[in-house]
């Protein structure tokens, strides 16, 4: 490996020819000096006495293997490019955030840095023959959990072994005051956490400064696609696809138990994807509700207030000359006062953009439905029939109301016993029969399972049919189709159906993400019911078949791939997307929905038609049944966890992005680009974002916004269009965001730099791609010195809009903002209020120190708005001010 530029190489200190755990150490050493400098990541509060960042900047190899440092910047964020110079890497340079992770409990809550990579480094003396490399560590602060990324996913199990069974007498090793350390593979605990996924003892698994899941950069944005293998990270918050991510993730680890795969009916899918879809929509914002006072506000209040404590206590040890009372505003009845979430638009369908996982679906043969089940729209055991394709000339088949057939095997459990299960599917479908090998179920062993509330069936017979879709219960239990899901439309159960068509013909079988063998992975649909416009991206493995079938070269599917692709597209375009026959609870298929006007209609089809209208749209798409697909894109990708936005995709078919009309203003969106996935809802939370800054400028002109997290440039765009700003700066981590950014700016009329736009404000428009930690030091000296454009004043309104991943701010970032006095009003639009934005808050709040200076901010609204309805994610919007010189005077002591 390359050691980035800065960054430190465990020398050979002993000249033995390799970097052994001396040699190690002595990294370490230097690391940890490392991480004090300025723009370091994961930084060490040495009053503290505790990891801030919660990213310790370390590598620690006990191998054969260099040792080598962090560059100090959270790669670890799903937004980050893959460079095979970052040491977080997988070693052949491909990025892995999946399931390299292990969480050791039982840790001493405070330790110092060193003192945390030493033990670190202790547990790996005497076992330098199992090559286990430690890539990264991180401890929240006040935490007893850590959390260790490895080199590769094959060192997990022998460290966690070494762990739980390294110490005396073959116990587990302890943590230096007698208590047994307890470590567990970090995917298995997103399992065992599905009420609260990802978390793990009150903190975000994934680290304080990742998630999303999933992946941390992983961690994508638009909260409820479900899905699973391909997450954008750090685009945004989808937090539903971090949720099934981690679904996909802890299924895939082999169990050392054997556990029971149970067929889910179309309830229990949904329970698992939308699981607030039983209760009726107020309960639903009622529910929300609470967990923003509850998890989001209090957990503010409390993390303030445990702040002061650390302060008084340093002021105590005359660590501290000057000192700082807790502010008055904490101890008030409701500190932060939360707003009720703002309904969603539409409540179902609400969907611009969902994501399918290739995999297989299992198919129960019952004696009479033989053959049944090529179609994913299909429930499980059932007839596909003939359907003709809407506005095309072919007859496609589409399928039969799905529900009757999954309730019917509701009760089915197939065990999941290592060899016949879904993740094995690929290999086996290899060797056997693509679309209908026949597993028969041993009756022995059945075990009760969780998920199960009926008796195990025994001498059922599975087919395995491969299908697009989602995995409610990771990779082991399938893939299920998105027909029961109120949330998806109908446009992406269609195009569920054209893949399901199409994979039960294609002689190349989907991938198969454990034994990294096979070819289809994944597919992404955008859409605009807006513009009729329809986007597909195909992940895929090379041709050449994945990794794990490139070692033994028994898989090469190159003679025959472009004409599958061929064949692909011939379907997708072949006429308007088929209407799918969605398999919805009684009763519920016709929700209501509110328009822009406030009155109902029965769906979405027609708020969409109405704003559409007013948009200047003609189309007259009902319910999507009348879209065809306008873009289609092929990304080969054989990294084991999902591409990055730059990840370079191949353009095969019509336009080369989807336009979306938001507010006055139109988007183009390019199949790198994060752009928010309830178009409706967007238009909600971006009319807010623009009266919290009305309500601080009453001059245009003299305003600038600095858009942190812009994305396409869709909330500052939306700003300068509606005249409330006149100035614009937006920085964005992906390049494909960034340049739809500076395309949308000319679309919607502001063309060169200088634009007088609608209102009249000459405004101006600069884009960023960058990372924000990197860039905004530069981005706010910039700001600072230039002459306002349409006045001669240099002395500009800044008021700063924040929008990050579910990974939330970088501490620089934070810093920055803190630290510059110009920004008095900071609105901060959150998809993690119950994560992340309450680590930032903190330290946007907290007083200052000398890593967080600048007088502190107040949190002045909270408004949610419910951007996701079914599931239980919510969006924030928090507006923090400037606390005035008067205010802080106050607190002085
Ligand atoms: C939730 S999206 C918001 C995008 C935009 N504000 C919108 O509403 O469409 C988060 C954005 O943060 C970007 N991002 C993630 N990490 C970043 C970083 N370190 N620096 C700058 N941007 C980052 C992602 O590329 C993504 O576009």
């Amino acid at each position: 490996m390359i050691a980035p530029e800065g960054s430190l190489v465990a020398m050979d200190d002993d000249g033995d020819g390799a970097a052994n755990v001396a040699d190690a150490a002595s990294a370490i050493d230097d690391a940890a000096k490392c991480c004090h400098d300025e723009g370091g990541g994961g930084e060490w509060d040495e009053k503290k006495g505790s990891v801030d960042d919660d990213d310790v900047g370390v590598i620690i190899g006990i191998n054969d293997a260099c040792v080598e440092a962090e560059d100090g910047v959270d790669n670890n964020s799903n937004n980050n490019n893959n460079t095979n110079n970052d040491p977080r890497s997988h070693p052949d340079g491909r990025f892995d955030h999946t399931s390299r992770k292990v969480v050791v409990h039982n840790i001493l809550k405070y330790m110092r840095q060193r003192e945390l990579q030493k033990m670190v480094t202790s547990w790996l003396i005497g076992h330098e023959t199992r090559n286990i490399v430690i890539v990264n560590i991180k401890k929240p602060p006040r935490d007893n959990w850590v959390k260790l990324t490895l080199a590769s996913e094959t060192m997990v199990d022998p460290l966690v072994e070494i762990i739980n069974t390294g110490g005396s007498d073959g116990k587990a090793m302890t943590n230096g005051r007698g208590r047994p350390l307890f470590a567990k593979r970090a995917d298995e605990m997103f399992l065992n956490n599905n009420n609260d996924r990802g978390r793990v003892g009150g903190a975000v698994a994934g680290g304080g400064h990742n998630d999303d899941n999933g992946r941390k950069r992983k961690e994508r944005d638009d909260p409820d696609d479900g899905n699973v293998d391909a997450d954008e990270s750090g685009r945004g918050g989808d937090p539903d696809r971090r949720d099934n991510i981690k679904r996909n993730r802890s299924s895939s680890t082999p169990s050392s138990s054997p556990s029971v795969m149970r067929v889910l009916s179309s309830d229990e899918v949904r329970d698992a994807i939308t699981p607030l879809w039983r209760m009726t929509y107020e309960e639903q914002l009622d529910s929300k509700m609470r967990e923003m006072v509850n998890k989001c506000a209090k957990v503010i209040i409390k993390e303030i207030k445990f702040k002061f404590k650390v302060l008084e206590r340093e002021s105590k040890r005359g660590q501290r000359k000057s000192s700082i009372k807790p502010y008055d505003w904490l101890n008030q009845l409701r500190a932060i006062d939360v707003n009720r979430p703002i309904p969603s638009p539409l409540r179902t369908e609400y969907r611009n953009k969902c994501e399918f996982t290739i995999g297989y679906r299992m198919v129960p043969v019952d004696r009479g439905e033989e053959g049944a089940g090529a179609g994913v729209g299909a429930g499980v055991g059932e007839v596909v029939e003939e359907g003709v394709r809407e506005g095309g000339n072919s007859a496609m088949p589409t399928t039969t109301g799905g529900g009757d057939a999954v309730d019917d095997v509701a009760s089915t459990m197939v065990k999941d016993d290592g060899v016949a299960t879904m993740a094995e599917a690929g290999v086996v479908a290899k060797e056997g029969n693509d679309d209908g090998e026949i597993l028969k179920n041993a009756s022995t062993n059945i075990q009760s399972s969780s998920l199960s509330s009926s008796p195990p069936t025994p001498n059922v017979e599975f087919r395995r049919v491969p299908a697009a879709g989602f995995l409610p219960q990771g990779w082991n239990g399938g893939v299920y189709p998105p027909h029961p899901l109120q949330n998806m439309p109908d446009w992406s159960c269609g195009i569920a159906d054209i893949f399901n068509e199409f994979l039960a013909t294609s002689p190349i079988p989907p991938y198969d993400s454990r034994a990294h063998r096979g070819v289809w992975r994944s597919v992404t649909v955008r859409c605009s019911l807006r513009t009729a416009e329809c986007m597909v991206i195909v992940l895929h493995a090379p041709a050449t078949g994945g990794a794990g079938a490139r070692d033994d070269g028994s898989d090469d599917y190159t003679s025959t791939f472009e004409d599958e692709k061929g064949r692909l597209v011939d379907m997708l375009i072949v006429g308007a997307i088929p209407t799918p026959r969605r398999d919805y609870p009684d009763g519920r298929a016709n929700e209501t929905h509110t328009t822009d006007d406030g009155t109902e209609t029965p769906s979405p089809a027609a708020h969409v038609k109405k704003s559409g209208s007013e948009g200047g749209n003609n189309n007259d798409v009902s319910r999507g049944g009348g879209i065809r697909v306008t873009s289609i894109y092929f990304q080969e990708y054989e990294g084991l966890s999902l591409p990055t936005p730059d990840h370079p995709v191949q353009h095969i078919y019509g336009k080369k992005y989807i336009e979306e009309k938001l507010g006055k203003c139109t988007f183009q969106i390019s199949p790198g680009a994060f752009f928010q996935t309830n178009t409706e809802g967007a238009e909600v939370l971006y009319n807010i974002v623009l009266d919290r800054i009305r309500e601080v400028t009453s001059d245009p002109q003299r305003t600038l916004l600095l858009d942190v997290c812009c994305g396409t440039g869709t909330i500052g765009l939306t700003c300068l269009k509606e005249g409330v700003v006149g100035a614009l700066v937006g920085v964005d981590i992906a390049e494909p965001a960034i340049a739809d950014a500076r395309l949308n700016a000319e679309r919607n009329g502001f063309h060169d730099e200088k634009t007088a736009n609608d209102t009249g404000v000459v405004a101006t428009t600069r884009f960023v791609a960058s990372a924000a930690e990197k860039i905004l030091p530069e981005v706010m000296r910039d700001i600072s010195s230039k002459v306002v454009p349409g006045t001669t004043t240099t002395e500009p309104i800044v008021v700063a809009v924040v929008d990050p991943a579910r990974d939330g701010l970088h501490g620089i970032v934070v810093r920055t903002l803190r630290a510059n006095e110009r920004i008095q009003r900071l609105i901060y639009v959150s998809c993690n209020p119950v994560g992340t934005l309450t680590r930032d808050a903190a330290m946007l709040c907290c007083a200052p120190t000398n890593k967080y200076p600048g007088r502190p901010f107040k949190p002045t609204r909270s408004q949610p708005v419910d951007m996701f309805p079914m599931t239980k994610h919510c969006e924030m919007v928090m507006t923090f001010d400037r606390m005035s010189m008067e205010e802080y005077e106050k607190y002085q002591t």
